[in-house]
């Protein structure tokens, strides 16, 4: 479960010894449960990507806490997030964010070379996951020779590689037609459905809310509207 519990957000903006506190998230209790797709919508600056980069860790929230699986993990130091966020949590981005001097196979490889795993453990892995996301035989394209819906599925190939519990995606269909954006939210419920994997999906799409057993909305910083709880389904 993620629990978070009086988070709070300011950001310092302006000029030196001009600076004002602008106060983006107010005081937000929410809980996320282990199987659940939660979709996080709400307007352009309601702070949602603030959210996501809060229980992610790469922000320090003003106050409050963020809790995964029991963990306090707003005391984590950046070293005990690095290693906390290679376990446990994949990322999923609207721009893919691949890297583009690398192959699809290199890009997928990568958390593995951070984590430590040895070279002839890698390949297989990274093998096994690209023929998953259908991509057997485009191991060594580079993402420019990948249409957007294929290099989407590097970067779940990647998100996945590790085998985290908890996936974060920050409008991960924003750049995709509708018929790729249906493959897409497909693969996710069915990931979700056969390995539990819980996701946080940011998103303006009524499509993938529609997909998401619970929808958060966020206006001005606080939380508006819990959706139902459905029973997560295993
Ligand atoms: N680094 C920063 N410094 C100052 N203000 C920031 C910073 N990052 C975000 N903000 C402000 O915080 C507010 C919330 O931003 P955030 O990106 O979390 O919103 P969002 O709901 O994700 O928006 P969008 O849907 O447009 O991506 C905005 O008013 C934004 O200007």
């Amino acid at each position: 479960m993620i629990k978070v519990s009086g988070l709070s957000h300011d950001f310092i903006v302006g000029k030196k010894n001009k600076e004002t506190r602008v106060s983006v998230l107010k005081n937000i209790d929410l809980s996320i449960y282990e199987g659940e797709i939660v979709s996080i919508i709400g307007k352009s600056g309601s702070g949602k990507s603030t959210l996501l980069n809060l229980m992610s860790g790469f922000m320090k929230p003003s106050s409050g806490t963020v809790e995964i699986a029991g963990t306090d993990v707003t005391k984590f130091n950046e070293s005990e997030w690095s290693d906390f966020r290679l376990e446990n949590i994949g990322f999923i981005f609207q721009s893919f964010q691949l890297i583009p001097s690398m192959s699809a196979f290199s890009n997928v490889e990568l958390p593995l070379k951070i984590k430590g795993v040895p070279k002839k453990d890698r390949k297989a892995r990274v093998l096994e996951v690209l023929a998953r996301v259908g991509l057997k035989g485009y191991e060594e394209y580079y993402p420019s020779e990948l249409s957007g819906g294929q290099q989407q599925r590097v970067g779940i190939a990647r998100a996945l590689i590790t085998n985290p519990g908890i996936i974060f995606a920050d409008e991960p269909t924003g750049s995709l037609d509708s018929e790729t954006e249906q493959e897409f939210l497909q693969f996710i419920q069915e990931l979700n459905k056969k390995e539990g994997i819980t996701f946080i999906i940011i998103t303006h799409d009524k499509d993938v809310a529609r997909i998401a057993h619970r929808t958060i909305e966020l206006a001005e910083g606080s939380v508006m509207e819990r959706g139902e709880l459905y029973e997560v389904q295993r």
